[in-house]
């Protein structure tokens, strides 16, 4: 995949033009929209510039460039989509002639990808947008047939992009061949007018995301060369034949990319939130623990610790299982351009399950932080509300979760059964086997023991779910009645199975690399991947319970050793997060910013406030007073 350099910071945060004179959230929805492309059009040119003395490496996982551009827009860039899966989709999806051919013009273009619509986003073989061969003129002919099969959401759409990738179904010789995708022009490079037979447009206003410029598309006899269907996996020839991918699921390939992506990209959310959180908790003194001393920095809360260590874990967590998943990925992806297609369910499968842990871990730890700074993380000036916005899309968006677990679940029941007929199975899943010849031992208060724990839960709960889809088809349903019946525990495995894999990942490379690390880093490190084990062991206390050999006893024992590593991480707390090294500029923050000016900042920021511009707003005149002197007694 493509390798875009990493502008330096300094560089980019030095450029006057980038900084905002009155902050985003006092601009109107069109404004606010007008100065994010102002930026982004500054920081598009900056990274054209970089890329064109760069060789482009394969696999190389991708730059956090664009999180400098999170802080320069302090909300989400519409040019995102043309990085993050515009160009990811030509080179994952087009032949080597094609992609040269699609991006000859560089960053000349812009770009988005375009497969939800208004009545289809998760069902994707449900979508109505057509692309049927014209075998006279050689060219698809595109058609949105009803409102419904309309393009909405891509992120660039409505007023940014000027190309876009489809995902349309393929119509040859009356024949569909279900969906595939398309390189499509959709504005004139010159005038950036929609082209004629699109109807284009932006969706409206948003829980937050509202820079992406989220947008609407449908074709009326919309006519593209027949080489601008993506060729690298199938083919239509000039004769109408329709050559076959060795696996039709390989058009979802961008998805995948992203979905492994977004782990990392988790890690960096949840930093900015506990670097802001712990700051603040460090700069805020509040109430006693002495009646007979001073206020205490509300950080010496250990109620307030356990609300906040686990974010910086997490980050942490996130982090190396994403490095994890990258590398995985990209073996996968090198097994598949050899045409050995194995491993992609597995990659499927974890994808599914850890996009869907981090983006919603994320979501309520980010909003955990929030609550632990009282009424101020309330305020827009904290940042906290954006991340919240921000990273709580992702929830949902490259699938939901709920329909990625249950994809998840698909691969654990498979593995199960391939388990009951002895077969071996992938090392991410080969516990099942373990746990179904009964080689698991006794509970040990370790984090090894907690890991072999988790697993347990996990054999334990999808042995369940096997038997429940069971009974059911044993009372006459069809398998897939079958599979929605026992949905809600099959959600239950795979969310285990993703916790399971985080905490075990997590710990195991902590302990890989320990012995290179200074003594302190690595005691510090093993403290955070043993609070992040502990912390979902105790969590999950229940299902150890049922499934494990863990006593009352062993529970005591493990709060007891969550607490004191609250303790022996206190002492650590505002180090570790300035070891994220955000920058104020790309944090964003009042509460967060490095030199704890936290009440000034505060200050600073309500006085940008267009209402304190004067001390009498005439609305005063024109609407109160009348009233006010009406009622007068
Ligand atoms: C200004 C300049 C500066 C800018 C900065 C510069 C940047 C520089 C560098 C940047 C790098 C960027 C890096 C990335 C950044 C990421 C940040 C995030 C930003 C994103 C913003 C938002 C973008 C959002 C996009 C979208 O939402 S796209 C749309 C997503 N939609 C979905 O995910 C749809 C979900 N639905 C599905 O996946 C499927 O339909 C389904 C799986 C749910 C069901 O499908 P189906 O019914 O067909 O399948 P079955 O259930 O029957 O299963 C059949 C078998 O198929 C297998 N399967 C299914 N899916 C896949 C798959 N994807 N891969 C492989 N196999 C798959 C199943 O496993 C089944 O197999 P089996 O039969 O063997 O069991
Ligand atoms: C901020 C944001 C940015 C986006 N950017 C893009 C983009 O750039 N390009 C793009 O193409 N799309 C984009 N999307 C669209 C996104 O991919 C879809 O919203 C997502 O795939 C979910 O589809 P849907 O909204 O149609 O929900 P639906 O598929 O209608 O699902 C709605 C609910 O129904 C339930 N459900 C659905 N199917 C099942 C099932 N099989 N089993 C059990 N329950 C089920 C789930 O609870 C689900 O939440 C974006 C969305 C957001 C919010």
């Amino acid at each position: 995949m493509k390798c875009y350099p990493v502008p330096r910071e300094n560089l980019v945060l030095s450029i006057d033009n980038l900084k905002d004179d009155i902050p985003e959230e006092y601009l109107s929805h069109k404004e606010c929209y007008e100065n994010v492309i102002r930026k982004g059009s500054v920081l598009y040119d900056i990274f054209s510039e970089l890329s064109k003395d760069r060789k482009h490496k394969a696999h190389q996982a991708p730059s956090n460039a664009y999180r400098i551009s999170d802080g320069i827009m302090q909300n989400v860039n519409p040019f995102l989509l043309h990085f993050a899966l515009f160009v990811p989709a030509i080179t994952n999806q087009a032949t080597p002639e094609q992609q040269a051919e699609f991006l000859k013009h560089g960053f000349g273009i812009i770009g988005t990808y375009a497969q939800t619509e208004l009545g289809h986003g998760t069902f994707l073989r449900g979508l109505e947008t057509t692309a049927t061969l014209d075998l006279e003129t050689d060219e698809f002919v595109l058609n949105s047939p009803t409102l419904t099969s309309y393009k909405w959401w891509p992120g660039g759409l409505g007023h940014t992009a000027n190309h876009c990738v489809v995902m349309a179904q393929l119509y040859v010789k009356g024949k569909c061949h279900g969906p595939h995708l398309f390189f499509v022009q959709i504005r004139d490079i010159e005038t950036h007018e929609p082209l004629p037979g699109l109807k284009l447009g932006e969706i409206g206003a948003k829980m937050g995301f509202n820079t992406a410029d989220n947008g609407f598309l449908g074709f009326h006899n919309f006519r593209i060369p027949r080489n601008n269907m993506l060729m690298k996996n199938s083919q239509v020839l000039k004769d109408g034949t329709y050559v076959e991918s060795k696996n039709e699921k390989l058009t979802y390939g961008s998805m995948v990319f992203v979905r492994v992506y977004l782990l990392s990209d988790m890690a960096y959310m949840l930093a900015r939130a506990a670097t802001i959180s712990v700051r603040y908790s460090a700069v805020r003194h509040q109430s006693h623990i002495k009646p007979d001393e001073p206020e205490v920095q509300i950080l010496d809360f250990v109620i307030q610790q356990h609300k906040l260590f686990i974010s910086i874990a997490t980050s942490h967590a996130f982090k190396i299982c994403g490095l994890w998943l990258w590398q995985t990925y990209s073996k996968v992806m090198e097994d598949i351009g050899k045409g050995s297609m194995d491993r992609l369910p597995e990659l499927h499968a974890l994808s599914c399950c850890l996009k869907t842990t981090s983006t919603r871990d994320a979501g309520w730890l980010i909003e955990q932080c929030r609550l632990a700074c009282g009424g101020h993380g309330y305020l827009m000036s904290s940042n906290l509300p954006s991340l919240y916005t921000t990273a709580t899309a992702a929830i949902t968006y490259e699938g939901e979760s709920t329909v990625l677990l249950l994809q998840t679940a698909r691969y654990l029941i498979k593995s199960w059964k391939r388990a009951m007929e002895g077969e071996s199975l992938p090392a991410t899943v080969s516990f099942l086997s373990e746990y179904f010849n009964k080689r698991y031992n006794k509970w040990e208060n370790t984090p090894k023991g907690i890991v072999d724990g988790l697993k347990l839960v996990v054999a334990g709960v999808t042995k369940m779910c096997a038997e429940s889809i069971q009974k059911h088809v044993s009372r006459g349903q069809q398998y897939e009645e079958a599979w929605n019946s026992s949905s809600v525990q099959l959600i239950k495995a795979s969310e285990a199975y993703s916790r399971a894999l985080l905490c075990e990942v997590f710990w195991f490379e902590v302990d890989k690399v320990s012995s290179t690390l200074s003594n302190n880093l690595a005691v510090v490190l093993k403290q955070l991947a043993e609070l992040y084990i502990t912390y979902w062991a105790l969590e999950k206390r229940g299902d150890l319970l049922v499934y494990t050999t863990i006593s009352k006893d062993d529970l005591d024992k493990l709060q007891e050793r969550y607490e004191e590593l609250l303790a022996l991480i206190r002492p650590n707390a505002v180090g570790l997060v300035d070891s994220f090294d955000i920058r104020d500029e790309i944090l964003c923050s009042t509460l967060g910013a490095y030199d704890g000016r936290v009440y000034e900042r505060m200050m600073e920021h309500a006085l940008k406030s267009p209402l304190n511009a004067e001390t009498v707003n005439q609305s005063f005149h024109k609407y109160m007073k009348p009233v006010i002197l009406k009622h007068k007694i």
